[in-house]
């Protein structure tokens, strides 16, 4: 008997198709069989169609059926589900030919056919499911047992066998656990793009200005006039600091010269070489102008709040900045001439009349291991009551009271000391009269240490 009312439930609802419809058995069936054969017959081919509209995509390289069929050949079981699914249901109807002929009038013919469809919606059934799995595995990411299983997928060649023969092989018996994964060409390049820009994360980063390590042609391609150039400027950067180097260190020694010799030494060096005393004066202009104050812009604030009118001495005048700085009358005396307006000379004898002078200024120049004979010629040129001016590098300074006690001894006493500076002291003295000692006498006091600038 017919087993309609189930098959109909059963029966899918085919692409374009709509349900097949189902009709009761007639009792004059066996009249009908020619026409239920033939709808039967159509219904299968109905259900083939729709099974085959379910076929994955072709692929790039694979688009003919040729190739189609020649991998089928060669690799039958690693064929697509959805395809084998398909042949299932083209075996059931076969199956179904061969076991009789389509419009066989007898029952058990009928009941054959019933089977042979039921077999065919089972075949296009697990397409569907087929379909559905696949599209579930195009959402999900990446199995990394894929990986491991080394189905390389990542190149133009493996997308095309990963549908077909370039599947990973298994032991003879074993089953697959998943269906091969199909990459559609859009999956592909998106895989191949990612590919790329995990190759460029990697790469040792790329310095701004600089050329990328990929065209050296770039940095070879430099203009030789702008090379040459470049070459002179550091030619000539070095150049000017190895001179600039060679003036500290002859600075240093002629600073040291100054401080560890007698005056008379000093001059000598000068006279030889009056260029020695250019390179001094450099140098020291250099050390004294990171100071936070210059002691002589020191001494000539003070001297303008005096009267003008006062004569100063300016002993180791340098470049005469202070007289430069005052309105007073300044008679400037250093070893070498800097400005016209000095004296060269040995301050231990400068050509001025005794009492001649109401102020004598010792700004950094009690220099050389005389410094008694300094003194000793400050109160001779200095009128009676005059004032003494002293400027040292506190460093200088072994005990500043043997220093004050030595110097009033000879013939000052002390008016005033500013030991607040972190570079120099200053004092003032008042001449009281001549030398109270005997040029025998020892006046230790008066040893200062020198002052030697360390190299930078
Ligand atoms: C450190 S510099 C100071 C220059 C200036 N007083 C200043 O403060 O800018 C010392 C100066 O004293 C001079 N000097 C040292 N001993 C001298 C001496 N025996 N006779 C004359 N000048 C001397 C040096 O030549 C040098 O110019």
């Amino acid at each position: 008997m017919f087993e309609e009312p189930e098959w109909a439930s059963a029966a899918p609802v085919a692409a374009g198709l709509g349900p097949v419809i189902s009709r009761p058995p007639p009792a004059a069936a066996l009249q009908n069989k020619g026409s239920k054969c033939r709808q039967l017959l159509a219904t299968l081919r109905a259900l083939e169609a729709a099974s085959l509209s379910q076929h994955p995509p072709s692929l790039p390289s694979s688009d003919s059926e040729e190739d189609e069929e020649e991998r089928k050949k060669k690799c039958p079981q690693k064929a697509s589900f959805a395809s084998a699914s398909v042949e299932v249901g083209k075996k059931g109807k076969k199956k179904c030919e061969k076991q009789g002929p389509p419009c066989s009038d007898s029952e058990e013919e009928v009941e054959r056919k019933k089977k042979c469809h039921k077999q065919a919606l089972v075949g296009s059934d697990s397409a569907e499911k087929e379909k559905r799995k696949r599209k579930c595995q195009k959402h999900a990411p990446i199995n990394s047992a894929q990986h491991r299983d080394g189905v390389d997928q990542t190149g133009p060649k493996a997308w095309k066998g990963s549908t077909t023969n370039d599947l990973p092989k298994q032991s003879p018996g074993s089953i697959s656990p998943k269906p091969p994964r199909t990459l559609s060409r859009k999956q592909w390049r998106n895989r191949q793009k990612n590919k790329r820009r995990h190759k460029n994360k990697f790469r040792p980063p790329q310095v701004p200005g600089q050329a990328p390590a990929e065209a050296p042609t770039e940095k070879t391609e430099v203009p030789p006039v702008s090379r040459t150039d470049s070459h002179e400027a550091r030619a000539a950067d070095l150049r000017a600091r190895m001179a600039q180097r060679l003036d500290g260190a002859r600075f240093r020694y002629l600073n040291e010269q100054l401080y560890s010799g007698p005056s008379s030494a000093a001059q000598r060096l000068f006279q030889e070489d009056p260029e020695a005393f250019l390179v001094y004066h450099r140098g020291f202009q250099s050390q004294v102008k990171k100071w936070p104050l210059q002691p002589v812009d020191s001494i000539a604030r003070d001297l303008r709040q005096r009267p003008a009118s006062l004569v100063v001495a300016d002993f180791g005048c340098g470049d005469c900045r202070l007289a430069s700085s005052i309105r007073n009358p300044v008679h400037c005396f250093d070893l070498a001439s800097l400005d016209p307006r000095v004296t060269v000379c040995d301050m231990a004898q400068v050509p001025l009349e005794d009492e001649s002078v109401d102020v004598a200024v010792f700004c950094l120049s009690l220099m050389g291991t005389n410094i008694r004979d300094f003194l000793e010629e400050a109160n001779r040129v200095l009128k009676p009551g005059g004032l003494l001016k002293v400027a040292e590098v506190s460093s200088r300074f072994e005990d500043v009271r043997t220093f004050l006690r030595a110097v009033t001894k000879l013939g000052f006493k002390i008016v005033s000391k500013d030991l607040t500076n972190s570079h120099f002291f200053l004092f003032d003295f008042q001449k009281t009269g001549p030398p109270q000692v005997g040029p025998k006498a020892q006046l230790s006091g008066l040893k200062l240490h020198p002052c030697l600038y360390k190299r930078r």
